[in-house]
């Protein structure tokens, strides 16, 4: 910045952030604590509870709205996606970041999960000064919350056990099926720290991205039945421009040769959409068919090539279900419409080349979902 000119909106805040301390009374003592932000920016960085209560409550009296963007950080361009359509919405945004060990099983990933705090940091200060300074926003990234486990689960982590004993939200049967089949003990660990969440932030409105359907479908219904007072909104799924590959966190796990393998699920999911689309089928039969077969010979190709070359996977699901209840259906309303859905297990490569990239954590299997919406029949003639 030249010494004569005025500074930008996001520039003052920097430069406040750095020099701001807050003073804390607590009782008869004062502390002063250095405000934590983002590097290069005046994003606060709440660890506590208490800290987000505190910068919650002006806004409450100001009557200004506040969207909460949930992640699990490793942040890509389906996490900005859902904190633009936040920023346009709401005068505050808040993204908490906090990989959630109670939706993860015990042979699942959590140790493993990618933790990119650092990039993740460059992302959204960067994304806060592109939102100040595009017009059409109401309000940018006004705040991370990144809490430990400790701050989340008070009386002590309850596990991660179907049977462990503690405070959980359980929302069946929506939960149970398709990913709650396979990950038992996910939804009950989703719908428990979403509504943690929402409590602590007593958010206005609250984004979820469409990559993870059920999910959407599980945080609705809980927001319907315990009367949580918060607007759910679901972002369209972003994906890879060059092959359509939904954008996901475990995405660094795949490497070279897996992930250009695991697109298959997309592609079944699509050849399935085309005949709905097209009028030509809406029973489950010929739709589910379409898309395994698509699997199917992807899978059988891989198969016959050498253990240097191949990528096999094994497919978890392929859905056809309705949209609010996830439960499967026979044949599609197209008045109302239904989920295709899917998940897939992409196995670790056998035999890697010399210097192959393998994949994030020396490539683990990973389990990838995906899914298509098949819209009521008159919306796509609106396209
Ligand atoms: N490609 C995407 N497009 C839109 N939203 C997404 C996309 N990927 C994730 N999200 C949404 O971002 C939010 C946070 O998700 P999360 O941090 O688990 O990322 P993720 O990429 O889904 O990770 P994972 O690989 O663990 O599933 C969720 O609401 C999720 O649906
Ligand atoms: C919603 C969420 C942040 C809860 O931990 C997680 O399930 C996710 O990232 O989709
Ligand atoms: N986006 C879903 C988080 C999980 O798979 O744990």
């Amino acid at each position: 910045m030249a010494a004569w000119a005025l500074p930008q909106r996001h520039q003052l805040r920097a430069l406040l952030a750095t020099s701001t301390q807050i003073r804390f009374a607590c009782g008869t003592k004062t502390t002063l604590r250095s405000r934590e932000t983002l590097p290069s920016s005046a994003i606060p960085v709440l660890r506590s509870v208490d800290s987000v209560r505190r910068w919650r409550r002006p806004h409450a009296e100001t009557q200004r709205s506040v969207g909460l963007v949930p992640t699990m950080g490793a942040l890509h361009a389906g996490h900005v996606a859902l904190i633009r359509a936040a920023a346009r919405e709401n005068h505050h945004v808040i993204v908490s970041v906090y990989v959630n060990p109670a939706q993860f099983g015990r042979s699942e990933d959590l140790d493993s999960y990618p933790k990119t705090w650092e990039a993740d940091s460059k992302i959204l200060a960067r994304l806060d000064r592109e939102l100040a300074e595009d017009g059409g926003n109401l309000g940018h990234v006004s705040a991370v919350f990144a809490p430990t486990t400790g701050d989340m689960y008070p009386s002590g982590f309850p596990g991660q056990d179907v049977d462990s004993k503690g405070t959980f939200v359980t929302i069946t049967p929506v939960g149970e099926v398709l990913e709650g089949a396979s990950r038992p003990t996910f939804f009950r660990g989703v719908a428990t720290v979403c509504m943690k969440l929402f409590n602590i932030v007593q958010p206005t409105k609250v984004y979820f991205g469409q990559k993870d359907v059920q999910q959407t479908a599980v945080i609705r219904r809980m927001v319907t039945d315990l009367m949580v007072p918060t607007e759910v909104v679901v972002c369209p799924t972003e994906r890879d421009p060059k092959d359509g590959l939904a954008l996901s966190s475990r995405n660094v796990y795949l490497g070279t040769r897996r992930r250009e393998i695991a697109t298959v699920l997309y592609r079944s999911l699509t050849a399935a959409e085309a005949l709905y689309r097209n009028g030509e089928a809406y029973d489950r039969e010929t739709l589910l068919g379409a898309a395994r077969r698509v699997a199917e010979g992807v899978r059988a190709t891989q198969s016959e090539l050498p253990e240097e070359k191949r990528a096999l996977f094994e497919v978890d699901y392929i859905s056809l279900a309705d949209p609010e209840t996830m439960m499967e259906v026979d044949q599609v309303d197209p008045e109302k419409g239904a989920v295709l859905s899917g998940a897939i297990k992409m196995l670790p490569v056998e035999k890697a080349a010399e210097d192959e990239d393998v994949g994030f954590g020396g490539g683990p299997a990973v389990r990838l979902i995906d899914n298509i919406i098949l819209k009521p029949k008159t919306e796509y003639s609106k396209e």
